[in-house]
Parts: C-alpha cells; structure tokens; sequence
C-alpha cells in the first residue's frame, strides 16, 4: 500500500468504527469491526493491516483531544477522515503540504482537501496535541462525565493513572499447569521465536518481549498457554481453587478464569461454569479441550436449571463473581469504551452487580469463600458495592487481600497491597489491567478463605433455602442484548493493540473480544 492508500484505510476503518457506536450509540466493539473490516479485505496484507489498525488503535486513545482541535479550528466536519487528518497534522507532526500530498484524489488514496479542511488543518500545523486550554478530561481523553468518577478512585494522583491507559497494553499468557510448567512453556515458545519474561506478580505468567501472534503456534494450539492479562491471572489465582474443590464460577462467560482454576485442580473436583448466556459458555469448550480439563461442567442460569440452581445453595467451597462490568479498566486495550460508555451503562450495572452478587453468594457453604472481581476501577462498581452487600448480608466478612495472597501466592504482594481490604490493580502501579476483587468468607466458619482445603470436595447439603431467586429475573447484559453476544472470535493480527487475541477480554457495555 501507498502511504496514501494507508491513509485511506485508515479512514475507512475508522468511520466504521464511529458509525458503529463511537458516537454514543449501542453498538459492536471496535476489535470486532476491524476483525470485520479486514476479513473482506483479504487483499490488505499483514503489514498494511497493523500498520492501519495501530493507527487506528492510537487515534481512539487521543479521540478527545483530536475532536477537541476540530472544534476549536471550526472544522467543518467531525467524521473519520476530519479526525485522522488532524491526527496527521498534531501527532505525526505532518506540514500542510505533506497533508496534500496524502489527500491527493488519486487511486486508493483520500480526496484532496476542501477550502474549509484546509482552514481549519493550517490553524493545526505546528502545534501538537497538547493544549494549555484543554480542560483536564479533553487532556486525559475520558469523556467529562467520568473523569468524576476516576478522581474519586484515584484521588489527586487520578491523572497520572488515566494517562497510563494510554499506553498500549503487553500480551500476557498463563501457562496451563495441566500441560507444562512456566519453564516448559517458556521454552516451546522461543522454539517458536517468541521471547517471553515471567510475571512479577501471577506464578503461572508470561509476558511477550515482543507484540507477536502467538494463536497459530504449536505451544498455543498444544494448550501449553492462554492469552490472559494478568490482572485476570490474579483474580484467578484468589479464588484458590485447590484438587477436589468444588467451585462456582457465575459469570463464567469464555471461561477465562474458569480455566485458570481448572488448571490449578488437577481435574479432581468440579468447577461449574455458570452465564446466562449460553453462547458464552459454549465458547469455552474448544479452550477447555485444547487445555485438557475435564473437570468443568456448563450450566446455562436459565429456566431449565432453575431447580438445579435451587439445589445448589450452599453448596460450594468457592463462589467467583466476575461480574459484568464498565470495563474502565480495560480501556488500554479497548480504548472505543472510553467513548462509548455512558452513564446509563453504569447506572444499570449497579444494581445488576448486587443482584448478581447477591444471588450467587447463596452458593456458597459455611466457611466457603466469595470472590468478586469487576475489571472496572470505579468505586461504584467496587468497594461501594462490597459495602452495601455487607450492610445486606451480615453473613460474610471480608478477608484481606494481601493476607490472602500471602497465605496462597507464592509471590510478593505490590508494595501498596496493604492500603486496602481488597485487590486493586491499576496499569500505572502494576503493569496489569485494571481489576478489583474483594474476598468474602461466609461466617458460621470455623476456618476461613485462605485455608479451606480440609474441607474441599466435602459438598454441603443442598437445601431449597435461600434459593437463589433473584438470578434468572436478573437483566441481561446490555450489549449482548444489542446482539454483540453473536460476534465472533476476534481473528489475530488486527488491531495488535486491542490485543484481539485475547479470549478472556472483559465485558460489559463493551463487550468481549471473545
Ligand atoms: C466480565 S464477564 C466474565 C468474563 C469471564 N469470567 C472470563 O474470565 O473470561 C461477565 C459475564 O457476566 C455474564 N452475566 C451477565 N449478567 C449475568 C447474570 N445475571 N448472571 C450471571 N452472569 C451474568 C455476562 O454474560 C458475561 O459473560
């Protein structure tokens, strides 16, 4: 391709990505519209096709700011092609005649420049992206209604820590202990010419040296290794899922996590792999394959397993809640959802989140534990939330993290551990997504979360008390409504930075990648 006709797909990409919900309505997630884009266009090959999508990637990181310089140069249009030729001028630091020499009208390569683009475009040139006049959420490319909620996460420091979003997120693997140890795994992967690091913090991760698909190789396809951040890892690796547990996973979705804990258990004892929407949960079957465990059974919440559901209370040694989410802290890797969140979103998920948690902590027996992890770093969804299930069930307290990983993890907690009850990991101070997870013991214990193993596999009596009612009259999720739910795989190779290959991407309003 020309570096016009890069240009030109660029724009094109873009618009599709915009008209299919950037501007604030429902609608697919961007990986899954470049995955799209780039599938009908078999013609573009690899390296024009990241060349494009990382562009695009960075356009979507700085949309606020770039939408901003449209405003204050009174351009006369706000679409795709306004915002990457600003970008050109602001971020790759392009003159005007540079710009018309890309937007020349020839084969493949952009319309040449009208009189009003070109006015506003000059009043661009020479300047950069920053701007003394930006308002703190134009700077920090959030929209203005959340950046709120980002200071009262964050307090004074807010901005540094929404700027770290920015920064294109490394591919994290976990490595299947059903199949290879970390070193195995490290090795079959650089037979591949992939370089990896192990993890700081998750005992089981590797991350990639380099951005490189790692789907097609024979360590992935053997099952050797997951794509999974690792923020996701440690959520995971909380839950402590031990041989001959039995666990529930109740927002099971792809089964990323559920397949981190299978990979601890040996295949001895049960994880029960809970959605309501079955399509997510049959999506994890091939991983679950490829990974050989065996030892996790799919239960659709619905009207079918009602009575099953009945059955269950207090039946289980864990309870994980991954619960449906904002994704803000996610937004590295999906930056469309910095645009495409509204409060709405985060209004209806509140209350979906208790439901949710409240209905699942029915499952758990006496002394068993609750893990609730959201991979959003708003309060709301958070600590506001533990808080207010605590006010409502007086049977569970908090265990503290860091004594938990300490107890559990074979690797030093973060530094800053200790300033709170519960998991928070953010880019900026650990590298990872961003995720929360509080861990809950349910009372009447006489031991509790870290140390449950005597009692694993034990299985309480099922009761019909405290059937968990609320969880198939709990709303749906908003996007799978939207029918996002149908999208498929996201193929590799697009959009590198949205790390499309990750199967266990977070959902929410924005949805999952996979
Ligand atoms: C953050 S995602 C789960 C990701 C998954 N645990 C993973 O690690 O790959 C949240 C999931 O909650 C599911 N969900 C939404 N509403 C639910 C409800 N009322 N009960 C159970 N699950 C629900 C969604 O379908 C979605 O798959």
């Amino acid at each position: 391709m020309t570096p016009g006709a890069r240009v030109a797909a660029t724009i094109e990409l873009l618009d599709e990505i915009v008209s299919h919900g950037l501007s604030g309505e429902r609608g697919r997630p961007a990986d899954l519209v470049a995955n799209a884009y780039f599938r009908s266009r078999r013609f573009i090959g690899g390296g024009d096709r990241r060349a494009v999508s990382d562009r695009v990637w960075s356009i979507l990181r700085r949309y606020g700011q770039l939408s901003w310089w449209l405003d204050r140069t009174r351009h006369p249009d706000r679409g795709a092609r306004a915002i990457v030729a600003a970008d050109l001028m602001l971020v790759e630091g392009l003159d005007m005649g540079q710009l018309e020499s890309l937007f020349d009208g020839g084969t493949y390569r952009p319309s040449r420049l009208d009189e009003a683009e070109y006015r506003a475009l000059r009043q661009m040139e020479g300047h950069s992206l920053p701007h003394p006049d930006q308002p703190d959420w134009v700077r920090l490319n959030v929209q203005e209604w959340v950046a709120p909620h980002f200071r009262e996460a964050y307090g004074d420091g807010w901005g540094r820590e929404v700027a770290a979003i920015e920064t294109p997120p490394p591919v994290d693997l976990r490595v299947n202990r059903l199949k290879a140890t970390v070193e195995q795994a490290r090795e079959a992967l650089a037979r591949e010419g992939i370089e990896t690091d192990t993890m700081r913090y998750a005992p089981d991760g590797l991350r990639l040296r380099r951005r490189l698909s790692v789907v097609k190789g024979k360590a992935f396809q053997d099952g050797l290794v997951e794509i999974q951040d690792e923020g996701s890892q440690l959520v995971a690796a909380l839950v402590d899922a031990q041989p001959g547990m039995q666990i529930a996973d109740y927002c099971a979705g792809a089964g990323g996590k559920t397949l981190a804990m299978a990979a601890r258990m040996n295949n001895k004892g049960r994880v029960v792999a809970m959605d309501v929407y079955e399509s997510r949960l049959d999506r994890s079957a091939q991983r679950l394959r490829r990974a050989g465990a065996h030892n996790v059974e799919r239960r659709p919440i619905d009207a079918d397993n009602r009575k099953w559901l009945k059955r269950q209370a207090g039946a289980f040694d864990r309870v994980l809640v991954d619960a449906p989410c904002t994704g803000t802290g996610t937004w590295r890797r999906n930056p469309d959802g910095r645009w495409t969140l509204r409060p709405e979103d985060l209004a209806e998920l509140v209350p979906k989140q208790a439901a949710i948690l409240d209905a699942a902590a029915k499952l758990v027996k006496p002394g068993g534990g609750l893990i609730y992890a959201t991979c959003s770093v708003l309060p709301a969804e958070n600590e506001k939330q533990i808080a207010a299930f605590l006010e409502r069930n007086d049977g569970f307290e908090v265990v503290p993290v860091e004594a938990l990983w300490r107890d559990i993890l074979p690797t030093e907690p973060p530094a800053d551990a200790g300033s709170t009850p519960y998991l928070r990991l953010s880019p900026l101070k650990h590298g990872t997504d961003g995720f929360f997870a509080a861990a809950l013991v349910r009372k009447e214990a006489t031991r509790a979360v870290a140390a449950p193993r005597a009692t694993a596999g034990a299985g309480a009596e099922a009761t019909e008390e405290g059937a968990p009612d609320a969880v198939a009259e709990t709303a749906p999720d908003p996007a799978a409504e939207a029918g996002v739910d149908a999208a498929p795989v996201a193929v590799p190779d697009v959009a590198p930075q949205a790390a499309p290959e990750a199967p266990d991407a977070p959902e929410g309003p924005r949805e999952p990648s996979a």
